[in-house]
């Protein structure tokens, strides 16, 4: 049996997507997202959990497509902000909007010294076929939240997320390198050797 010849990546995010298109450039898969289906109503994401968000994403791209899908919902939980903003992060200052999201983390940790400035980044992903067979990994990242952001590449708070491993924020990562140490790396790895046999089995 061959993999899935169209894969959609359900996401509307470009710096996501540019991640999984990475994450699978070596295989035979067609990767689509969200931009590629335009007529797909707006996805409200309004679980408490991240695999119910996920899920939601996946199942509303999959019932629209009659196509196998991957959906990401993920998070950044900081610990002194007891686990802020976590399954809210895309919506943290309101709207979507990484600027804003970035300024209200700064300000809610303001005082807070380095040492207590530990977070950990979370992706859940859903992998779901037309005939209702669901995969569902996660993966974690865990870093320090600076004081100020650093670098232009990734999303999100990214600039603000600090690897101990490079010595670098993620913002300051190639993709690659970003896809080495990051949650959602560690949630397609864990993918990765079930895929097959998820797409392979009737
Ligand atoms: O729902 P889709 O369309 O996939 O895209 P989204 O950006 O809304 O994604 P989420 O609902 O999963 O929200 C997660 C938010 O958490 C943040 N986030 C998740 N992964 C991140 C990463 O790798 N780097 C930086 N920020 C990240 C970022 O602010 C996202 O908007
Ligand atoms: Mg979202």
């Amino acid at each position: 049996m061959s993999k899935p010849q169209t894969l959609i990546i359900a996401t509307k995010n470009p710096g996501k997507a540019r991640e999984f298109a990475e994450m699978f450039r070596d295989y035979a898969i067609e990767i689509k997202t969200l931009a590629d289906f335009p007529d797909i109503p707006e996805i409200t994401e309004n679980g408490i959990t991240f695999e119910e968000n996920a899920t939601t994403k996946a199942t509303a791209v999959v019932n629209a497509t009659g196509l196998p899908a991957i959906a990401d919902d993920s998070g950044l939980m900081v610990d002194a902000l007891h686990g802020d903003p976590g399954v809210l992060s895309a919506r943290y200052a309101g709207d979507h909007n990484d600027a804003a999201n970035n300024a209200k983390l700064l300000a809610n940790l303001g005082g807070v010294p380095e040492a207590k400035r530990t977070a950990t980044f979370h992706t859940t992903l859903v992998a779901l076929k037309p005939n209702g067979q669901k995969l569902v990994v996660d993966g974690e990242l865990r870093g320090r939240i600076l004081i100020a952001p650093r670098g232009d590449n990734g999303f999100g708070y990214d600039p603000l997320f600090w690897s101990d491993q490079f010595q670098k924020s993620l913002a300051q990562l190639t993709d690659a390198q970003k896809n080495s140490i990051s949650h959602r790396g560690a949630a397609l790895r864990q993918l990765m050797p079930k895929f097959d046999e998820w797409w392979d089995a009737q």
